[in-house]
C-alpha cells in the first residue's frame, strides 16, 4: 500500500501522544530499526507528534544546561538586552518578554528566549559535525555568524553547547528512521543534513496564574518550520497543547526522562502533508518559572523541498510550491520575528 492509501484509510483525531522506546536506536540490525521506524511513521501520520524514552542523553547533561538557564534568565535585564538577538547578524542571542509573533493575533509571546547555533565543543566527540554553511550567500550570514555568549556566566556557553551536542547527535540517529518510516534508503537524508542546520533555543516563560487570557500564551499557536524538533521541557507543569483534527487542544504533558519530538513544516513538504507539522501552543499557568528547550532540526539550507515519491498521487497532488529549506525557514522567521 501506498503512503497516500495508507493516509487515506487513516481518519480518527489523535487524543493522545504516543511513547516510543529508543533502547535499541543504536543497533545496526536493520530489522530492529524498522520496528522502531514502524511506530515513528504510525505517529507521524497521526499527529507528528511522539515522546522518545531511553534517547541517551545524561541527566547530568541536562541537569547542567537547565542549571545555567535559571542563571542567564536571572540576570539583570540590562546584561540580557546587551546581547540581544536584534544586534546580531544572524539573530543568534537574547528575546525579550513579547518580541516573538508565532501567533499574529496574539500581542507576541510571553516568554524569554537563548538561540543559538552550532559550535565546536572541545573534547566532545560530535565534533566531527561540519558548521552549517550555505552555497547561497543570501543565507550564508544566517548560519555561519558566530553565536552571542553571555560575558557574564562562561559555564553558560559550555553547559549549552554540551546540551546541543547531543541533541544533535539524538537527532542525526532520528534521520534514518524518518527516512525508514517513509519507505527510503536508511541514508536517503545523509547528503541533506550534513552542515547541521539545527538551532536551539533556550526558553524561560514566567508564571501566568490567574485567569486564563487566551490572548497572552506563553508561545502563540504555530508549526515548527524544520524537519522535526527536539524539545526538552520541564517536569511537573503542564503547558504544551497539541491541535487535532476536530480542533481540540490535547495536552502533551512533561513526562520525566522523555523528549518530544515533533515534526515541522519541512517533513510536512517532504511528504505533502503524508507527515504532519501539527499545530501547538504553551502557556505556563504554574505559579512557577517553567523552562523548555527546542532544538530545530532542519535539512541544509540549499535542499529542495520536494515531496518524496508515494506522497504525490493523482488524486493528491502536490501541496507547496517547491522552494529550498533556507528560504522556507527565513520567510518564516521574517514573518514571526521580523527579521
Ligand atoms: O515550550 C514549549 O513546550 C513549546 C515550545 C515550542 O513549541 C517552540 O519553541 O517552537
Ligand atoms: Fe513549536
Amino acid at each position: 500500500m501506498s503512503l497516500v492509501e495508507e493516509e487515506n484509510k487513516m481518519n480518527q483525531a489523535f487524543e493522545s501522544i504516543p511513547v516510543i522506546d529508543l533502547t535499541d536506536v543504536r543497533s545496526s540490525d536493520e530489522a530492529v530499526l524498522r520496528r522502531i521506524a514502524q511506530n515513528i511513521k504510525n505517529a507521524c501520520m497521526e499527529s507528528g507528534f511522539f515522546y522518545v524514552k531511553n534517547h541517551g542523553i545524561q541527566d547530568a547533561t541536562l541537569r547542567g544546561v537547565v542549571k545555567a538557564m535559571e542563571e542567564f534568565f536571572a540576570l539583570p535585564l540590562e546584561l540580557k538586552l546587551a546581547i540581544e538577538n536584534v544586534k546580531n547578524p544572524s539573530f543568534k542571542g537574547y528575546s525579550p518578554l513579547y518580541s516573538g509573533h508565532n501567533d499574529p493575533n496574539n500581542k507576541g509571546d510571553f516568554q524569554e528566549g537563548f538561540e543559538f547555533g552550532w559550535e565546536p565543543l572541545q573534547g566532545h566527540d560530535s565534533t566531527a559535525t561540519i558548521p552549517a554553511v550555505s552555497e547561497d550567500e543570501e543565507y550564508s550570514k544566517h548560519d555561519l555568524s558566530a553565536n552571542a555568549w553571555p560575558v557574564e556566566l562562561p559555564q553558560f556557553r559550555v553547559a549549552a553547547l554540551k546540551y546541543y551536542h547531543a541533541a544533535l547527535e539524538l537527532g542525526k540517529l532520528l534521520f534514518p528512521l524518518f527516512a525508514l518510516a517513509l519507505g527510503l534508503p536508511k541514508g536517503f537524508f545523509e547528503d541533506k543534513t550534513r552542515h547541521s542546520a539545527a538551532l536551539m533555543r533556550l526558553l524561560y516563560y514566567p508564571p501566568q496564574a490567574g485567569p486564563t487570557d487566551e490572548v497572552v500564551m506563553g508561545i502563540g499557536q504555530h508549526t515548527d518550520w524544520e524537519c522535526f524538533t527536539i524539545l526538552w521541557q520541564q517536569p511537573g507543569i503542564q503547558a504544551l497543547q497539541v491541535l487535532n483534527s476536530e480542533g481540540q487542544w490535547i495536552d502533551a504533558p512533561a513526562i520525566e526522562g522523555t523528549l518530544v519530538i515533533n515534526l515541522g513544516d519541512q517533513f510536512a513538504r517532504w511528504t505533502n502533508d503524508i507527515f504532519k507539522s501539527t499545530v501547538h501552543r504553551a502557556a505556563n499557568r504554574s505559579r512557577v518559572q517553567r523552562y523548555a528547550i527546542p532544538l530545530f532540526f532542519g535539512t541544509d539550507y540549499n535542499v529542495r523541498l520536494e515531496p518524496i515519491p508515494g506522497c504525490v498521487s493523482p488524486e493528491r497532488p502536490c501541496k507547496y510550491e517547491v522552494v529550498t529549506a533556507g528560504e522556507y525557514v527565513r520567510a518564516r522567521l521574517k514573518a514571526t520575528y521580523g527579521h
